[in-house]
């Protein structure tokens, strides 16, 4: 039997070690220097190694797994994970609203979210902690990646309130840490990635997740399997109920009242691409109630209450500006 100064100890380094992790990887504002973390990490690596029955599920020390695997094994999404129809243009955009409006009869708010170009991934927890984690697949069946998403410092091992949720979202790799990872490879010989969608994705599927520890991932997370999971009756508000559970989410978001307002963000987001630390691949405007998504449902393949703005790929954008200035 484990003296109970030393269970109460464990459990105060872990709920400290947690609360740290997650101000310098969710909210990206630490209250600590990195020695502090470093010693306080120690200390419950020796007390977990003398009282290996103390470790528990979401302590700190779990994130990197020891054993490498054969393989991954399948999983089945309960709700599919759909994909998104993409438009190109402003014409396109205005069509949308005006098919939802028709369809709905009703005043529409879009939710608009920066399309984070990493990975889909589907989250389930169960009384608040991280039970699985997978990839999207074909939407119906993806791949178990628990033990990679577990080494993802900004995915939490448990949430604030201890609910059962299925969370979905992007899992990306940030432009500095991409160019880093190439540098290093070339260093060593080695392919360098073509892009950081390409690394998340290699990164993702390592059978070692010791390796995926190292790539510095991140994530947005979007959405949840089913809403009803959610004190939220809107996608704006939901962005909100996930950061409050301890979630990363994207602090770009914007509750748009006309079209207008939409292609706003979408011409504002054209421009500032290139100076956020993460690619984007354009915008998704999503009807922003309830309600009114499950009025309006999906196709076979996609909602019919959201759709994706691609921008112009990168090099292209920048050919289209320096025509700009050269007419
Ligand atoms: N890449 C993204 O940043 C992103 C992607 C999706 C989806 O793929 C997506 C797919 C659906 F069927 C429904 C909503 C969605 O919302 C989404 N929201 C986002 N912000």
């Amino acid at each position: 039997m484990v003296e109970k100064s030393i269970v109460k100890r464990a459990e105060e380094l872990r709920d400290q070690l947690n609360k740290y992790s997650y101000e310098y990887y969710v909210k990206d504002s630490p209250s600590v220097e990195d020695f502090v973390y470093d010693s306080l990490y120690q200390e419950l690596v020796d007390i977990e190694n003398k009282h290996p029955e103390l470790v528990t599920e979401d302590s700190p020390t779990q994130r990197v797994g020891g054993r490498v695997l054969e393989g991954f094994e399948k999983v089945v999404h309960d709700v599919p994970l759909y994909s998104l129809n993409d438009v190109f243009n402003k014409e396109d955009i205005i069509a949308f609203d005006k098919r939802v409006q028709k369809a709905l009869g009703q005043q529409v708010s879009y939710t608009c979210e920066l399309k984070i170009d990493g990975l889909s991934v589907s989250l389930r927890y169960e009384n608040g902690k991280l039970v699985q984690g997978a990839t999207r697949g074909d939407g119906t069946v993806g791949e178990d990646i628990t033990e990679n998403l577990k080494t993802v410092r900004s995915i939490p091992l448990s949430l604030k309130k201890s609910i059962t949720i299925e969370a979905r979202g992007e899992c990306y790799m940030p432009k500095k840490s991409f160019v880093r990872l190439n540098q290093d490879r070339e260093e060593k010989g080695q392919d360098v990635f073509a892009n950081p969608r390409n690394a998340a994705a290699g990164s993702l599927r390592q059978l070692d997740s010791k390796i995926t520890a190292k790539r510095n991932l991140s994530t947005f997370l979007y959405s949840v399997a089913d809403t009803a999971s959610l004190k939220s009756s809107s996608q704006f508000d939901a962005l909100q109920e996930l950061e409050d559970l301890g979630f990363q989410t994207n602090q770009e978001r914007k509750l748009c009242h006309s079209i207008d307002e939409v292609w706003d963000y979408i011409e504002e987001f054209q421009e500032k691409r290139g100076d956020l630390s993460y690619e984007i691949d354009g915008v998704v405007i999503k009807v922003n109630n309830f309600k009114q998504q499950e009025n309006l449902g999906y196709t076979v393949k996609a909602p019919r209450w959201a759709i994706a703005y691609k921008f112009p790929p990168e090099e292209a954008q920048t050919i289209i500006r320096d025509i700009q200035w050269t007419v």
